[in-house]
């Protein structure tokens, strides 16, 4: 009798499609290495990452571990050494330079941590939102309009006519955040958006992040240090070493007492060779080592110790 005889047959797996085939963006064994000299540095060692539209995921990480890489990879700003990264109907590894301009002004929007790389010193609020728009040739009435509703709907209205210098670095940050929502891209990318401000305004700048999530429809995938921010969101994703390797979901329940919950539950990431990375503690606990016992129970996969018998 095979393994899979009996009740676990049902669950075969139908033809196979696409890895990620109803994802918006997809990365599949990606990778990306810097050459500095002799030096090589794997930013990126295969990493596999689905999002799909509408979500709002945070990516988590130790210094080092690529995460500024995978978003660079994103924004279309760096290109990836090997493996396949899609947005849309973008695919990310063989775009010509004319559609990677193309994809960099129109699908995504990016915003950085340094709210001053963000931001012209010399235009106001409007006219940064604005310009945009007019590389896009979008005809001015129409301009004018998204400007407003854009400032409006994170609460910056009243910066319309100021330039960077004259406000705070929240309002910054959230004007930065509709520029890149200027030309209604798909996707919004934030680097560390709110490493730079203090509890209170990086509040306002999660909010703001939010509303484009929520009443634009924008897909928002930022990389964040800060833990406020993190718990806040649906999906947490944690890389380590350039690889995806856990990842929290968090979703509200309504107790029998009425009261709302939001219950985190935290995943191993399985890579598609089926390769799963065992937390220490757990193999600490069970002292297990390189040789382990797999088991194929009926609704799970054992890990045992190899007790040599
Ligand atoms: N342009 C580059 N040239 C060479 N090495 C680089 C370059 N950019 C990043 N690296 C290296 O690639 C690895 C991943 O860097 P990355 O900036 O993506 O990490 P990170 O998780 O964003 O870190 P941090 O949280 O500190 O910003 C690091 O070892 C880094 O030193």
């Amino acid at each position: 009798m095979s393994l899979l005889d009996g009740p676990l047959s049902a669950r075969r797996a139908g033809p196979e499609q696409e890895f990620g085939h109803d994802a918006l963006i997809v990365c599949d064994n990606l990778v990306r290495i810097y050459q500095t000299g002799s030096i090589e540095v794997q930013a990126l060692q295969g990493l596999d990452l689905l999002v799909h539209e509408g979500e709002m995921v945070a990516i988590i990480g130790a210094s080092g571990s690529g995460k500024s890489t995978l978003l660079s990879l994103l924004a279309g700003t760096d290109a990836p050494t090997a493996g396949r990264a899609r947005v849309a109907s973008w695919d990310l590894m063989s775009m010509s330079r004319r559609e990677r301009v193309h994809y960099r002004r129109h699908a995504v929007g990016l915003v950085r941590q340094q709210t001053a790389r963000n931001l012209v010193p010399y235009l106001s609020a409007a006219q940064m939102v604005d310009l945009p728009m007019t590389l896009a040739g979008v005809p001015r009435r129409e301009r004018r309009s998204r400007t407003g509703e854009l400032l409006e709907s994170v609460g910056v209205a009243h910066c319309a006519r100021r330039r960077p210098a004259q406000m705070s670095g929240g309002e910054q940050m959230r004007v930065a955040i509709c520029v890149a929502l200027a030309n209604r891209p798909r996707v919004l990318l934030a680097d560390e958006p709110t490493g730079e401000l203090d509890t209170e305004t990086s509040g306002e700048v999660f909010g703001a992040l939010r509303t484009a999530n929520s009443q634009l429809g924008v897909t928002v995938v930022m990389v964040t240090h800060d833990p406020d921010v993190s718990g806040q969101v649906e999906r947490t994703v944690a890389i380590r070493a350039g690889r995806t390797s856990s990842e929290v979901l968090r979703r509200s329940t309504t107790g029998a007492d009425g009261e709302h919950r939001v219950v985190a539950e935290e995943y191993a990431i399985m890579d598609r060779a089926g390769r799963v990375q065992v937390p220490k503690d757990y193999r600490e606990a069970l002292a297990l080592t390189r040789r382990v016992r797999l088991a194929l129970e009926t609704d799970q996969v054992a890990i045992r110790p190899d007790t040599g018998a």
